[in-house]
């Protein structure tokens, strides 16, 4: 089955309008001078805010371990996603203490040695992150053999089938399902989350 990760989100009602429409996992982005930063501070009362069975992601770019840890304690996630050029050794820090997403960003198809990266699971994504910018779906390929691969970059309500059907761990999906930056519109985002449903992969079925 496939799961939905909704990332980006700045707003406690958007937050939990997604969980009221199934998704599984709810992203924060923690990178500082980036469109979707907010602080831990922020994030705190939106994760306290959810139900037990909506996991809470921060997103991070580059942050030494011990940063990442005091920042995911601080907001309460549960999660960290690594979305920079992280060493494995920072992961491996993480890893003693939470479960770690690492992602790789495609500019050309996604390297077989991404493999043995020490992570929960593997999110391939479009240069530049949370743009929009998709990439030719056979550069996922070299990956297809990890049993978690999230796959994000520009994904939609309108392009999101082809990707249901590579049956991956999860989509994930930002600026697709917003109305602007850092809002999320309602609208997109039931579609969104419908489409996966009826990909015969939702968490209720
Ligand atoms: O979304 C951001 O602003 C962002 C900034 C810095 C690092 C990562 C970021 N997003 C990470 C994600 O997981 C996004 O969901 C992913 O890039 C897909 O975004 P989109 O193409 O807009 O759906």
């Amino acid at each position: 089955m496939t799961r939905a990760k909704i990332c980006g989100i700045t707003r406690l009602e958007d937050a939990l309008l997604a969980e009221e429409l199934g998704a599984w996992a709810l992203g924060f982005i923690l990178a500082p001078g980036t469109k979707r930063y907010v602080e831990p501070e922020h994030i705190r009362p939106i994760a306290e805010a959810l139900g037990p069975f909506v996991v809470r992601v921060g997103v991070f770019v580059d942050t030494p371990p011990e940063v990442v840890l005091e920042q995911m304690q601080t907001a309460r996630l549960q999660v960290a996603q690594l979305h920079g050029s992280e060493p494995p050794e920072w992961a491996e820090h993480i890893r003693r203490f939470l479960p770690v997403i690492k992602a790789f960003k495609l500019s050309g198809p996604a390297q077989p040695e991404w493999l043995s990266y020490p992570a929960d699971a593997l999110l391939l994504d479009g240069v530049s992150p949370g743009s929009g910018q998709s990439y030719p779906l056979d550069w996922v390929v070299p990956l297809k053999p990890h049993p978690r691969l999230i796959i994000a970059g520009g994904l939609t309500p309108h392009n999101l089938q082809p990707i249901l059907d590579l049956k991956p761990y999860a989509v994930d999906v930002s600026s697709g399902v917003e109305a602007a930056p850092r809002l999320k519109d309602p609208f997109k985002l039931r579609r969104f989350l419908a489409q996966v449903a009826a990909s015969g992969t939702s968490r209720n079925q």
